[in-house]
């Protein structure tokens, strides 16, 4: 799946994707069901699309540390159970990297809008998959449904030009 890419040498970022279960998820007063927080992004990579909260692992941090961080810093939330749900390699003209998926079903807080973004909660049957990278569609509800994932996903110009996944495997590269 990887021979072909420098994964020792791209740039590793993080994803969260925080499911609610219950009869109020993210207590917002929504319909009962499965919700799942997405954020709007402000400004970086991808910014005006509904992802999961994440960013790029800084020197010295694990990616676990990372996921914590990057949730708490964009929508103001600690992240309890963060477990590996995937991984991907993402090549574009412009920024390559590799990208450790999480899921994770408790938190301690509030999601709140910061400079970084506006977190909204989807009905996991319900996702703005028109206003999200266009493969997230492939992989995003396999891990809302607890399952796992390998991709490689190489864009151009915008648009995905080689989509590769492998699911039901062990998330690590
Ligand atoms: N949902 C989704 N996210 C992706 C894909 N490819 C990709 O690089 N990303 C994410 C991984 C990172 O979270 C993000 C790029 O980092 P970022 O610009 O958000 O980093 P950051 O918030 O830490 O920003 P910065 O302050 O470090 O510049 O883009 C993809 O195909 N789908």
């Amino acid at each position: 799946m990887f021979e072909d890419d420098p994964v020792d040498d791209l740039p590793a970022a993080t994803l969260c994707h925080l499911v609610d279960r219950g009869d109020d998820p993210g207590g917002d007063g929504g319909a009962a069901g499965d919700e799942t927080l997405l954020i709007r992004k402000k400004r970086g990579v991808g910014s005006g699309q509904w992802v999961g909260p994440g960013g790029k692992v800084e020197p010295g941090e694990t990616v676990e540390e990372c996921v914590v961080r990057e949730v708490r810093e964009e929508v103001g939330i600690d992240v309890l159970d963060p477990e590996r749900a995937g991984v991907f390699v993402y090549r574009s003209d412009g920024w390559d990297a590799v990208v450790h998926v999480f899921r994770a079903t408790e938190y301690a807080g509030t999601p709140e809008e910061t400079a970084e973004a506006d977190p909204r909660w989807f009905p996991v049957d319900d996702l703005p998959f028109a206003e999200m990278w266009q493969t997230d569609r492939e992989w995003l509800p396999h891990v809302l449904d607890g399952g796992t994932f390998r991709g490689r996903f190489v864009y151009s110009d915008g648009e995905p030009r080689e989509v590769r996944m492998e699911t039901g495997v062990t998330p690590s590269l």
